[in-house]
């Protein structure tokens, strides 16, 4: 497992962020905090959102940049501070932009010849994107078969009500999603909101015993 494994098996939920400007990024990251989640994933789909993950990544989280797209983008993430990558789909130089600087990537799949290309390069972890348009928890079962040893952390349409049939999946490492902290949440500066449904979210992942 890498340290980016550990992490998510631990706090099983990855926030996908949409934040812009150093004074945002801070003030979602500090909701985190308070909940108890010191991880995040910052999408670099607006101007500003390599400002925030660099004020986030000078906090006590660790924060990765998301949409990376291309091996350019992974140089600028990781200058930012981005301790990890993640990827909506499978391209074999981003991957190995992020193994030539030692960054930790989760490159997204959604068909089986993905997750062929993905054993090819030696990936262990894989987002499965977008989740519920793939299949849902059934998919990742069905994907589990001839790649037994692939770890998944399904995003995309994934709520509270989806949170406990993907975790109870020995192959689901986390779920990501933008639920914790969505954009009109974040528009609003409704930061107790973000804190509120990060913990609603962790309890929830108590009870159901998915932790
Ligand atoms: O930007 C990327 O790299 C993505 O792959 C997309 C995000 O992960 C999803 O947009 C999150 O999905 P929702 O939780 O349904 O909002």
């Amino acid at each position: 497992m890498t340290d980016l494994d550990s992490l998510l098996a631990r706090g099983r939920l990855l926030p996908v962020l949409t934040v812009a400007g150093p004074s945002i990024g801070s003030a979602v990251a500090e909701a985190l905090l308070t909940a108890g989640l010191p991880l995040a994933e910052v999408t670099l789909r607006v101007d500003g959102a390599l400002e925030a993950l660099r004020a986030m990544a000078a906090l006590e989280l660790t924060v990765g940049a998301g949409t990376v797209v291309t091996p350019d983008q992974v140089d600028r993430a990781v200058e930012a501070g981005a301790s990890f990558v993640v990827s909506p789909g499978l391209h074999a130089a981003v991957v190995e932009r992020c193994r030539d600087l030692g960054v930790p990537v989760l490159p997204g799949i959604a068909t089986a010849s993905d997750l062929m290309l993905a054993v090819e390069l030696g990936v262990e972890t894989v987002k499965m994107f977008p989740a519920d348009l793939v299949g849902g928890p059934a998919a990742v079962k069905a994907f589990t078969g001839p790649f037994p040893a692939m770890r998944f952390v399904p995003t995309g349409g994934i709520g509270p009500a989806q949170l406990s049939s993907y975790l109870s999946l020995p192959a689901v490492l986390a779920v990501g999603g933008s639920w914790l902290a969505p954009r009109d949440v974040v528009a609003a500066g409704r930061w107790d909101e973000i804190t509120r449904r990060t913990r609603q979210a962790l309890q929830q992942i108590d009870e159901e015993r998915v932790r």
